[in-house]
């Protein structure tokens, strides 16, 4: 279950030159400078741009050197900046649209269900003139679904709303890649949004993915475009549960139970968690009598000198997990800190991504 892609596309001033194999599952961010060629990208994957190369998902070819399968013959969902509905229907028009000219033995989303999670079902008899930016965008990305599309492309969909809309959909799209049981591939130029959804990213400068990665290592990568604090970070998925009477509350991942302290008004359920490189110490044993509410057991896999007398530790917990680490070049020569290092991280605080 793949996607296999390589597209050659020459303009006057640009070109596009990528090639990239990825799991046909999840969420890709595209990130990267204005004009180095994202919407290209995926104006290419649509069949919107006539590219030399290839297109494969999973058992489906879309494109190769013998074959240019049209845009309205890829099953395909779009949804650009600025929702373009059909402005003389309804919110139900609009979204019957597609649905209603799909074979039902092609129908594998339920269109209930779609309605239900973007929260369409009070706007379902308004105009499409009537609605706000945010809930344009939601009838759009359940028009594109209800299609039953084998690959969701969504251009920047977040970024001609004001604050309070994206606030009101980006918790909608952390079910996305669930709800649409399709790849999805994610233009965007907030680090904040590829945290929150992105299970992969390709990284694109100049017409090119310079990197095609896990959230994670996007993440760790010493001076990634994506860093929102100017330092490397982690994001933790699992789940939250229950405050405990102690006021405690229980983060389950793949690296074990951490415990988090601090009001959350988050309820139990999937979350993220954002780590910064600077909030993770090393130590060599556990620590008995500190504040640090979590340690785990880590090895360290790689460190890289960043500034004057810091170095970027990468640790890999249980489970696989990496975490990086932010330490002087005092501290690793210390502790003797070598890649494949035995040691301890303390994590000395966490914030839920939201
Ligand atoms: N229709 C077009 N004709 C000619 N050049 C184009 C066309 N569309 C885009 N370009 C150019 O191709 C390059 C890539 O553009 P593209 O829109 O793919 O970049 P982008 O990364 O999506 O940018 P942004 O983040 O600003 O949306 C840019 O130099 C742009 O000016």
């Amino acid at each position: 279950m793949s996607i296999q892609a390589a597209f050659t596309l020459q303009r006057s001033d640009f070109r596009l030159e990528v090639d990239f194999e990825l799991p046909a599952t999840g969420v890709t961010a595209l990130f990267g400078p204005s004009g180095c060629g994202k919407t290209t990208l995926l104006r290419a994957m649509a069949g919107l741009e006539r590219c030399t190369g290839y297109f494969r998902l999973d058992d489906q070819c879309w494109q190769n050197d013998d074959l240019f399968m049209p845009t309205h013959k890829r099953r395909l969902g779009y949804v650009f900046q600025e929702a373009s509905l059909f402005a003389h229907l309804s919110v139900q028009g609009n979204l019957d649209y597609g649905w209603r000219r799909l074979p039902a033995a092609l129908r594998r989303n339920d269109r209930d269900e779609i309605i239900d999670w973007l929260g369409l079902t009070p706007l379902l008899q308004q105009r499409a003139t009537e609605l706000s930016g945010g809930q344009r965008q939601r009838v759009a990305i359940g028009r594109a679904l209800l299609t039953s599309p084998r690959l969701l492309l969504l251009d920047e969909p977040l970024s001609a709303l004001d604050t309070r809309a994206k606030r009101e959909i980006l918790p909608l799209l952390e079910r996305l890649s669930v709800q649409a049981r399709v790849p999805v591939f994610y233009v965007t130029h907030a680090p904040e949004e590829v945290e929150r959804l992105a299970d992969r990213v390709l990284l694109m400068e100049g017409g090119s993915i310079t990197h095609n990665d896990s959230l994670q290592q996007a993440l760790a990568r010493p001076r990634s475009p994506l860093f929102r604090d100017d330092e490397a970070a982690a994001i933790l998925e699992g789940q939250l549960q229950q405050t405990l009477a102690d006021g405690r509350r229980p983060f389950d991942g793949s690296a074990g139970r951490l415990w988090l302290a601090g009001p959350h008004t988050a309820g139990p359920g999937p979350v993220r968690l954002r780590i910064l490189a600077s909030d993770v110490s090393v130590a060599l044993a556990p620590v008995p009598d500190i504040s640090i509410l979590n340690q785990l057991p880590a090895r360290v896999q790689s460190l890289t000198p960043t500034s004057e007398g810091r170095v970027l530790l990468m640790l890999a917990l249980a489970g696989g997990q990496q975490i990086p680490a932010q330490l002087s070049a005092y501290s690793v020569g210390q502790l003797q800190l070598t890649t494949g290092s035995e040691c301890y991280a303390l994590i000395k605080a966490a914030a839920l991504v939201d």
